[in-house]
């Protein structure tokens, strides 16, 4: 082949490959989530499974079979609650110190587990433990600390306070009566209803058999946690939070772990999978791009097989369910924030009915948006917010990182839903949030604004202190704004004022106060050994960037402090990348640590995290706004104390920041 036809060739191929690797849009037919879920609960089995026996010590976090009868009573007997003696409530009327009533003491004592032999007749008592059966006769227990014993003659008692009737008895099937229910099945089995059980004689209950759930996670890229990521890899997070959410539905997780993009071995594990459980989980592959197989592969293994294919939600478009025979399978979105989402609207309902628990209570409370979302027309959106406390009540702020994010759900205190028919969500609407998690406790302080490395050292001392941060990362923008609205207690900030120069200062108004952070110094950042930076200053450094050839650089967004410093050092011009505005100190890093662009600028610490060389430029105030109303806020105080505490400002300085003053 000419060199001509070779690169044809090579053309053509990459063509083909192009070709294959567009998403169409192939969906079934993309239809409402209810109608999803009624088709997809039409065509399965959607009733517990099977009762199994199990004893006692595995019972735990099982869900009842049957309702569970009490067979006996407990107490079984009427028992003793006090050590003392057993006698007649009628002997006791008028005791007093100065004037005790005397009793015959019967001729036997009662321990626990001793069988009562003596009646108890007027003016005699009989000796009890404290679990004692109570004897014949007897309708009271008095305490020995009210008594004295006469030591002359038969053995006797002084009585010194009356007693009525019933005293210090626990009556036969008082805590538990044979014959009443004592627990309900669908219940699932805590360490509380194990005491019950045991109390009432039970050594083994009979629980729903566990849905086996497979769990199968699809894609070239996915690396186990715990090995070391590959270039262009990322961690399989789908098939961990996937595994857990199974077990939190009452299903057993069987990990089938992460199948690379190859459709034999796709198809294999998905065969074994419907082999050997009761439902089959797969992630990602559903959108039809070239990679995306799952769907292809679930196409081919049976009747009735895919069911929906395309939901109008998002997160959850591609989502595609079905079933081979009465055998539920779901293939998840891919990005795990759509994953998650789908598996608990689609995927948890189905698991925890064959678990035999009752549907799960959405708690929902109602909170003020703040800023306007936008949402896509056609698809109901859920976003997930955070919540924070208001001065006028709880106000809801989207999270903002989109379906791709792990943190999206995880670390979202709800979620709001937008009507597919609306466009967004003006600002400071009142909408319904769902919670979602245990919901969190409400945090003693809430922070909002820029996030710092640093900041996390301040929380942390604040927790050893006893005290819950909420930090919201909204930027120092958005930190300004959540201080001055009394959304968060305290913000922290690093703007520069353009016409002083100096940082933060300019904030300060009769509602906001300025207490000193810390120092960090910004610099160029390059890889370590670069030629062309190492043994520059920052002004050789930039001329050097802004002639040399094939030199790419790595902007920040508009915005940041980072961006004024940025076009103050290149003074109008606008090298090659400057296009490439990522967010965060991070991504710069990354990119640059990756070969993505030779340069950038960051902060120090950043640069040492990610082994890249660093060129000091200009010192940067971190500093914090503080919403006088809450000033006197003891955790307020105790952020205060920890920021001038001695033992928080040796650790952050060792993580490169210079705390204030
Ligand atoms: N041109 C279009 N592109 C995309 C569309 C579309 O309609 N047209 N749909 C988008 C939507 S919506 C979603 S959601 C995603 C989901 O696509 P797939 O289900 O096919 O998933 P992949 O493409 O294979 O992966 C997406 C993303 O998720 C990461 N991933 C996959 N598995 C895991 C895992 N086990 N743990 C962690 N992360 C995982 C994967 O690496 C990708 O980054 O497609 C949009 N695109
Ligand atoms: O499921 Mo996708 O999240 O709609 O982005």
């Amino acid at each position: 082949m000419s060199d001509a036809e070779s690169r044809k060739q090579g053309d053509s191929d990459l063509i083909a490959r192009v070709r294959a690797a567009a998403r169409q849009e192939q969906f079934l037919e993309v239809v409402s989530a209810e109608a999803a879920r009624a088709r997809f609960e039409a065509h399965i089995e959607l009733k517990p499974l099977s009762a199994e026996r199990v004893a006692l010590a595995e019972a735990l976090t099982r869900v009842l079979a049957h309702d569970v009868v009490a067979a006996v009573d407990a107490p079984p007997f009427d028992r003793a609650n006090v050590d003392g003696f057993a006698l007649q409530a009628a002997d006791t009327v008028g005791a007093s110190d100065a004037a005790p009533k005397l009793f015959t003491l019967n001729a036997e004592v009662i321990a626990c587990g001793d069988s009562p032999a003596l009646e108890v007749k007027p003016g005699t008592a009989t000796t009890i433990a404290t679990g004692g059966v109570v004897p014949r006769g007897a309708d009271a227990v008095v305490m020995i600390e009210h008594t004295e014993l006469i030591g002359e003659g038969a053995p006797r008692i002084e009585l010194t306070r009356a007693a009525t009737p019933g005293q210090f008895i626990s009556y036969a099937g008082s805590d538990i009566a044979r014959g009443e229910t004592l627990l309900r099945k669908g219940v699932r089995i805590g360490s509380r209803e194990i005491g019950m059980l045991a109390a009432s004689g039970l050594a083994a209950v009979d629980v729903v058999r566990r849905p086996r759930v497979a769990v199968i996670s699809t894609g070239d890229e996915l690396v186990p946690p715990g090995e070391a990521l590959k270039p262009a890899g990322i961690y399989d997070s789908n098939g961990a939070i996937i595994g857990a959410a199974v077990v939190e539905a009452g299903g057993e997780a069987v990990p089938f772990g992460a199948i690379p993009d190859d459709r034999a071995a796709l198809d294999k594990a998905v065969r074994s999978a419907l082999g050997s459980c009761d439902m089959v989980v797969l992630s990602a592959g559903t959108s039809k791009g070239a990679g995306d197989l799952s769907h292809a592969v679930v196409a081919g293994l049976g009747a009735p097989g895919i069911l929906v294919h395309g939901v109008a939600l998002k997160p959850g478009k591609p989502l595609c369910l079905g079933a081979v025979g009465k055998l539920p399978f779901a293939v998840l979105p891919g990005f795990p924030t759509s994953a998650i989402f789908t598996f608990h609207a689609f995927v948890a309902p189905v698991i925890r009915v064959l678990a035999g628990l009752p549907p799960e209570a959405a708690q929902t409370i109602e909170a003020r948006v703040p800023v306007r979302v936008a949402s896509e027309l056609g698809r109901k959106e859920f976003v997930l917010v955070s919540l924070v406390d208001g001065d006028d009540g709880p106000v809801a702020f989207p999270t903002g990182k989109g379906s791709g994010a792990v943190t999206s759900f995880s670390q979202a205190d709800g979620f709001i839903e937008i009507d597919a028919l609306a466009s967004a969500l003006e600002a400071d609407a009142r909408a319904q949030v769902t919670l979602i998690g245990a919901g969190a406790a409400a945090p003693d302080v809430t922070i909002m604004g820029s996030h710092d490395v640093a900041l996390d050292v301040v929380v942390g001392a604040l927790a050893e202190r006893g005290f819950a941060a909420r930090t919201l990362a909204v930027g120092s923008l958005g930190g300004v704004a959540a201080a001055t609205r009394g959304q968060c207690d305290i913000a922290p900030v690093h703007l520069v004022d353009p016409r002083s120069g100096d940082y933060n200062k300019h904030l300060v108004t009769s509602e906001l106060s300025l207490v000193p952070g810390w120092k960090r110094m910004q610099g160029l950042v390059f890889r370590a050994g670069d030629a062309r930076f190492e043994g520059k200053n920052a002004a050789e450094a930039i001329k050097m960037a802004l002639t040399g050839s094939d030199i790419l650089m790595v902007n920040r967004n508009a915005g940041a402090g980072t961006r004024v410093l940025i076009d103050r050092l290149l003074n109008g011009a606008r090298p090659a990348g400057y296009a490439n505005q990522p967010k965060s100190h991070n991504a710069v890093a990354a990119a640059i640590a990756q070969g993505r662009a030779d340069w950038g600028v960051a902060i120090e610490p950043v640069a040492k995290m990610y082994g890249l060389g660093f060129i000091p430029v200009a010192p940067e105030y971190y500093d914090f706004l503080v919403v006088e109303s809450r000033k006197a806020r003891p955790a307020v105080q105790a952020f205060l104390a920890a920021l001038r505490d001695e033992v928080t400002r040796a650790r952050i300085r060792a993580i490169g920041m210079e705390p204030a003053g």
